[in-house]
């Protein structure tokens, strides 16, 4: 049963050393905002030196896996290629493609079309994957939508709320939504309303549920798999947000480790181990450090 350990001392090699690789989640955990967390890029760049992986799940739709790949160069964090990174924009698109087309390639045509509530880098996972987006390019009449997929969408309106509402009265047409988000914090103590806010609105106006693809589903995991070997009982998530990646961590059968440098409190996963309920339980990490900064002492020089 996870314990909610600090990780410190002997224990550190104990944990690291048998481990393979690590899997990170991004905001809250490497970066805040365009902030690095210091001493994360030291781990990153020791992790590759103890021959170990490093891989990124993020619920982050927002941008493309090219655009995150800049953006671990542009913070200090050297080597992190695009293919290491699964993003709920990717996966999600990965997902859609696999329901649409059947795993199959092609230019999409005959498969239907996508609405997406999000911006340009989820559009463009989108494209790649192979699948048309609703309103763009050639206009084939009668070609129906056969998703919506919700995600971070700052352009939000009451519009494309009716809209995604119109195709979903088709019960073939699938709801999708890249992450269950609720909010972020800003840099100044405020909040951000997330994906799940939207998908929200789009589940009551529509009566019809989402498909969440985001942490804590598994499918990321399942997207890692299939592009790496990775063995779920050597491999380590490392979290901020007890409720996505802690609980993802827990669904896949990894150890868990929250760093306090992002969203939940110590306080959060110890309510959760002192409560009777079992689904609380699965939100408790296994370890916790202030920061991964702190890991870098469990590994060889
Ligand atoms: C729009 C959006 N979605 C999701 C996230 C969470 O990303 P991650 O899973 O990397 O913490 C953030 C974090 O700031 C965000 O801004
Ligand atoms: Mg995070």
């Amino acid at each position: 049963m996870a314990s909610c350990r600090r990780l410190s001392g002997a224990g550190l090699r104990e944990v690291l050393g048998p481990a393979q690789g690590l899997l990170f989640d991004c905001d809250g955990v490497l970066w805040a905002g365009e902030r690095a967390v210091p001493g994360a890029p030291e781990l990153l760049e020791r992790l590759r030196r103890s021959g170990k992986a490093a891989l990124f799940v993020s619920n982050n739709s927002r941008r493309s896996v090219a655009e995150l790949e800049r953006r671990f160069s542009r913070l200090g964090f050297r080597g992190v290629r695009a293919e290491h990174v699964f993003s709920s924009a990717l996966c999600s698109a990965l997902f859609l493609r696999q329901r649409l087309l059947g795993g199959g390639g092609g230019n999409g045509s005959g498969a239907g079309r996508v609405f997406v509530l999000g911006g340009e880098g989820l559009r463009g996972e989108v494209r790649d994957a192979g699948l048309r987006l609703a309103g763009e390019g050639e206009p084939a009449p009668g070609e129906p939508v056969r998703a919506v997929l919700v995600g971070y969408d700052d352009q939000f309106t009451f519009a494309k709320l009716a809209q995604a509402c119109g195709y979903l009265r088709d019960p073939q047409c699938l709801l999708v939504a890249t992450d269950p988000d609720p909010w972020h914090p800003l840099s100044d103590g405020q909040r951000t309303p997330g994906t799940g806010s939207l998908t929200a609105a789009v589940e009551t106006a529509s009566g019809r549920k989402a498909l969440v693809v985001g942490k804590p589903n598994t499918y990321m995991f399942d997207c890692i798999v299939e592009r790496f070997g990775v063995d779920p009982s050597r491999t380590l998530m490392v979290g901020d947000r007890l409720e996505t990646d802690i609980l993802f961590g827990k669904n896949c059968g990894l150890a868990t480790i929250l760093t306090l440098t992002g969203v939940s409190r110590l306080e959060e996963a110890q309510a959760y181990m002192a409560s009777d309920s079992a689904a609380a339980k699965d939100l408790v990490p296994n370890y916790y450090v202030d920061s991964i900064a702190d890991l870098i002492p469990g590994l060889d020089e």
